[in-house]
């Protein structure tokens, strides 16, 4: 994959780039794919449902409010992910089981973590736009991930 600080010189302000410092927590720290989305808040039924769904390469946006109060993605849900095909997830929020996630081949970037799991309600929505730190991150928009940050098409 090329590098973001590379395709940031091609590409400029065609692209926006998320200035949050989150963590890189998978096994895989280079990422890209068209943007899926899910909103949700300290409820992690639907990511768990879309990661069950084929990925067909794609990248899951999950905007969790920010919230560090309980785990949006656990190793069951990211192994799950693997396994139908997505790419990666940029998540803001917490995740859990870290280790067991940094083994896989999967790309993970979070806020942190924590090991209280999230509530299963199924609240928040999927594939709308979210905004993140000040940057939109659209359903379909490529966006790239490395060890520098992440750019999304505008
Ligand atoms: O069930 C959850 O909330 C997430 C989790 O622990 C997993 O994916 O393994």
């Amino acid at each position: 994959m090329v590098a973001t600080a590379d395709l940031y010189d091609e590409r400029g302000e065609e692209l926006a780039s998320l200035p949050l410092q989150l963590r890189d927590l998978g096994g895989v720290t280079e990422f890209s794919g068209p943007v899926r989305t899910v909103k949700c808040f300290e409820d992690n039924a639907l990511v768990k449902a879309v990661c069950a769904t084929p990925g067909e390469g794609a990248v899951l946006v999950v905007d969790g409010g920010g919230s560090l109060r309980s785990a949006l993605m656990g190793d069951l849900i990211a192994a799950s992910a693997v396994e139908h095909g997505w790419a990666g997830a940029i998540i803001h929020g917490a995740i859990r089981d870290s280790v067991a996630i940094g083994n896989l081949g999967f790309g993970v970037k979070a806020l942190g973590t924590n090991p209280r799991k999230s509530a299963k309600a199924g609240a928040g929505v999927t594939d709308q736009p979210v905004e993140i730190g000040g940057v939109v991150f659209r359903p379909g928009a490529m966006v790239w991930a490395d060890e520098d940050g992440v750019l999304v098409e505008r």
